[in-house]
């Protein structure tokens, strides 16, 4: 899998950042000292900022599930499990004292800042026709809001990469920017940056969307190396412009996802999944992506791990249990395929472009995909996941 310099990318580091320029030397230290991963990796720490949030789904006017939400729940479900051995995750996530999901496996890994305020919580109503892939398949509102996550919340340490996933405007400009400055690869799902809500009157605040450009953030973006929107996002992210800025990458439910850079674009095929609840499928594809980054893969080729774990997460509600041999399958898998010792995440550049094991993984992480499919049809409907009430309606919710 060489790297094509073609499609590479400086990190989103600014040359005269004297904290910037002390964090590449102790990453690169870090990285090549070696021999600690598969993929070499020795202590890479990632820090995930944004928090979790009580969802309660519904459908016909009637409340059929609530779960754990919120993007930390699912990304570090996904790189807690995913990532090769040598890396680690510190998550900043804030919740009220009404937290329903403390022992829950995420939170209780990854435990989070009590405050004062309610927990952060959203009523994500399902319509009934969602045909197309690429539908908004679900109405959002707002219920509560817990507090901002502040720069001085963020600790005081390097980071090899960073992951902004803030659900309901927690993730606040200047948090962003101490991100940047904190870790050396920054990436950001669109959703923390766009949201809008209507009038917190009773019953909360509907979720809409801004352009990107009219925010605090678009100055950040030529500093952030991966920003992931779905295709409904897409439009208000401006894909042309954010582009030339960093690597976009735009979600296409069943369909997969494509990836613009400044130069070139990719689309990565889609997996089998047998979906019971669209929830965090985004999150899931961008620990995926990350992970992947972490096995040393270009970013076309990361995507397909990303895609890999959106599949998987839309077969569960909520956050999802993911099988100890389907993980240990995939392992397999990436163990075979990377060949070298390195990470792009610890690397100078990013590279972009499929490799010549892009088809051969996808094939495989496809049998692989077929565990998740297989498990999903020996269980009963009902996971151990945290889940406040059991959801005996699963199979109704939009496929
Ligand atoms: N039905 C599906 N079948 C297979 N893969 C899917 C399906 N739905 C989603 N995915 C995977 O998950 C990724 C993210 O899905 P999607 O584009 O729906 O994100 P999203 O709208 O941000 O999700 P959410 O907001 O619910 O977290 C897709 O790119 C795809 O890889
Ligand atoms: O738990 C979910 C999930 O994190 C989604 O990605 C987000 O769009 C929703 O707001 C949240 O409730």
């Amino acid at each position: 899998m060489a790297p094509s310099p073609a499609a590479a990318m400086p990190l989103a580091a600014e040359p005269d950042d004297p904290e910037v320029e002390v964090e590449v030397v102790v990453v690169e230290e870090r990285g090549v000292k070696g021999g600690g991963g598969v993929a070499g990796l020795d202590e890479v720490e990632g820090l995930v900022v944004g928090s979790y949030c009580h969802d309660v789904l519904l459908r016909g006017g009637r409340a059929v599930g609530e779960t754990l939400g919120g993007a930390a729940a699912f990304v570090s479900n996904v790189l807690d499990a995913a990532s090769p051995a040598g890396a680690s995750l510190a998550v900043v996530s804030k919740v009220g004292h009404d937290f329903a999901y403390a022992t829950a496996a995420a939170p209780a890994r990854h435990p989070p800042v009590l405050c004062a305020s309610p927990t952060t919580s959203f009523h994500a109503r399902f319509s009934d026709d969602a045909a197309s892939a690429h539908a908004p398949d679900r109405q959002l509102r707002r219920v509560h809001a817990c507090d901002p996550i502040y720069p001085a919340d963020l600790p005081d340490r390097r980071f090899a990469y960073g992951l902004a996933v803030g659900v309901a405007g927690e993730v606040l400009p200047e948090t962003l920017e101490r991100m940047i400055r904190l870790c050396r690869a920054v990436l950001v799902d669109a959703q923390a940056l766009i949201r809008a809500f209507d009038g917190e009157a009773k019953g909360g605040g509907a979720v809409r969307h801004v352009a990107l450009e009219a925010t605090p953030y678009a100055r950040l973006l030529p500093r952030v190396a991966f920003l992931k929107a779905s295709s409904e996002e897409a439009p208000y992210v401006g894909v042309e412009t954010a582009r030339r800025r960093c690597c976009v990458i735009v979600t296409e439910g069943r369909d997969g996802c494509r990836l613009y850079w400044d130069g070139g674009e990719a689309r990565v095929a889609p997996f089998p999944a047998v979906q019971v609840d669209p929830t965090g499928a985004g999150d899931s594809f961008l620990a995926g992506f990350a992970s992947g980054l972490l096995w040393g893969l270009s970013a076309t080729d990361a995507a397909l791990l990303g895609n890999f774990f959106g599949a998987a997460a839309v077969s569960q509600v909520g956050v999802p249990t993911f099988d100890p041999k389907m993980l240990q399958a995939v392992k397999q898998i990436l163990e075979k395929a990377v060949k070298r010792p390195c990470t792009h995440i610890n690397g100078n550049t990013f590279t972009f472009q499929r490799s010549n094991i892009h088809d051969e993984l996808h094939k495989s992480l496809q049998e692989a995909a077929m565990l998740v499919c297989e498990q999903k049809q020996a269980n009963s409907p009902a996971t151990d996941n945290g889940d406040i009430c059991s959801i005996n309606e699963l199979t109704s919710l939009p496929s």
